[in-house]
């Protein structure tokens, strides 16, 4: 994908073409190279640093000459791309003393303390980092400082790179290889946010993504006709705009508790590298105000989960009101003035008969997926896929023992885990189950 960065001028870095004339071609030796560079930008990034006015002059002597800079501010996405990146050069693999950056910290979103997932933190080298790339010095500095936002806690850090005779062009394509290996570590995971009572948004969780194939729909491809109209919609703003229609689409999974509706949002957030924003109607300090302004926060481009739609409302004449969020309001939130475009918003509901006609009309909701209890075919294509080497006997005789419509994928799942490896086992139980359930 392609992205388009913007290299801002300030004072302090001098003028950029001059910045750019400077490309060293140094005739020195290696090893002396070596050492001078590494001196240069050292020097360069303490005279930055701690520069009165009469080092102010030296030090802008030396930028002008020979030093590229550039500064990530904490807001914004290209400092955790950095980051990333530094932590992952190889001058920073034997560094000993390490901070731990949180890049969803960095972005003002706390994460919750009970995911602690090593994999969404980036341990950076502590202090002045110099390294070496593409025969380039860069001295790195990081600076931080509390954020005036009262609803984070977040520091705001900001990174520095000095770079000994670079270039403009140096530092986009340095930049454009940063994003590409932080998207290629990420899009392996999905992530999800939700509301907190502030409308603000908390990490909660960052997990590996989960193939489409594993989640089970009846018929079997359903899951593969989702994605493509997910995917027909998030390609089509213009094709929305020229028509006047708002670019937005609503998805209603319903069906039995543990049948797939959530492992279907989640795999399809995998498949699309979207994360996913969950709110939870029935928060009693959630406002049609804060709903609003809660949708606001989330990401342009993401997928909206509303779980158990029928547990915050049920008929709008009986009860008006889940927590402070009125029933007008979710339908304005959704499909009002303020309602955002571009999203993917999923509404999960075990009792479709509960919902109110104007929460599922079309425009509300475009696409009803249904989920069932497990048909035979169901069985089968699980069974197959928990245990890779089962015969054929013996998932004719599983088949023949659940009848279709009696078991969820999440009660045939619960009893496989209990005996992994013995399916014969798990067969015994699940015919167990069956008898209890017919009474005899
Ligand atoms: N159709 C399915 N395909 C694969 N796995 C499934 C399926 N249905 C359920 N599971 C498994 O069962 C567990 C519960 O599934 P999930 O949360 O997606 O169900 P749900 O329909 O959203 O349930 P609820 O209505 O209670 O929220 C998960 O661990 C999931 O892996």
């Amino acid at each position: 994908m392609f992205q388009h960065h913007v290299l801002f001028s300030n004072g302090f870095q001098g003028n950029t073409d001059a910045n750019a004339r400077c490309e060293v071609s140094d005739p020195l030796s290696f090893g002396y190279q070596y050492f001078a560079g590494a001196i240069v930008v050292f020097l360069a990034g303490m005279l930055a640093s701690f520069g009165n006015s009469g080092f102010d002059t030296c030090c802008d002597i030396v930028r002008r000459r020979f030093v590229f800079t550039i500064e990530f501010l904490s807001c914004d996405e290209t400092l955790i791309w950095m980051s990333n990146w530094v932590s992952e050069h190889p001058s920073s693999a034997n560094t000993r003393n390490v901070s731990v950056f949180s890049s969803f910290r960095s972005l003002g979103l706390l994460r919750s303390e009970t995911d602690k997932q090593q994999q969404d933190h980036i341990l950076l080298p502590t202090g002045w980092i110099i390294l070496k790339h593409k025969n380039r010095w860069i001295l790195i500095t990081r600076s931080s400082k509390p954020k005036a936002n009262h609803r984070s806690l977040a520091e705001s850090s900001n990174m520095r790179l000095y770079v000994l005779g670079g270039s403009k062009q140096f530092l986009l394509d340095l930049l454009e290889e940063a994003r590409e290996a932080y998207e290629t570590k990420k899009n392996s995971r999905t992530r999800i946010y939700v509301a907190d009572e502030y409308s603000y948004w908390n990490l909660t969780s960052s997990r590996m993504s989960r193939p489409l194939s594993t989640v089970l729909t009846w018929p079997l491809d359903r899951s593969g006709a989702v994605l493509d109209d997910c995917k027909r919609f998030l390609e089509a703003e213009q094709w929305y705009a020229s028509r006047g229609i708002p670019w937005r689409r609503g998805y209603l999974l319903h069906g039995p508790p543990g049948t797939g509706k959530t492992s279907l949002v989640s795999a399809l957030a995998g498949a699309l590298e979207l994360p996913i924003y969950v709110v939870h109607l029935s928060g009693p300090k959630l406002t049609d105000q804060s709903f609003i302004e809660t949708l606001n926060g989330s990401a342009s481009r993401c997928i909206l989960l509303l779980e158990d739609i029928d547990a915050a409302f049920r008929q709008r004449n009986s009860e008006d009101v889940a927590g402070g969020l009125t029933f007008s309001g979710l339908l304005n939130a959704l499909d009002g003035v303020v309602a955002q475009e571009g999203r993917l918003v999923f509404m999960t509901t075990n009792h479709l008969e509960r919902l109110d006609p104007a929460l599922v009309r079309p425009g509300r909701v475009d696409l009803m997926v249904e989920f069932h209890l497990c048909t035979k075919e169901m069985v089968s294509a699980y069974l197959r896929s928990f245990y890779t080497d089962i015969s054929e006997e013996e998932v004719a005789e599983f088949v023949e023992a659940v009848p279709s419509g009696a078991l969820s994928i999440a009660q045939l799942q619960a009893c496989f885990l209990k005996h992994a490896h013995t399916p014969l086992k798990a067969l015994t139980e699940i015919k167990s189950v069956i008898r209890e359930m017919v009474g005899h």
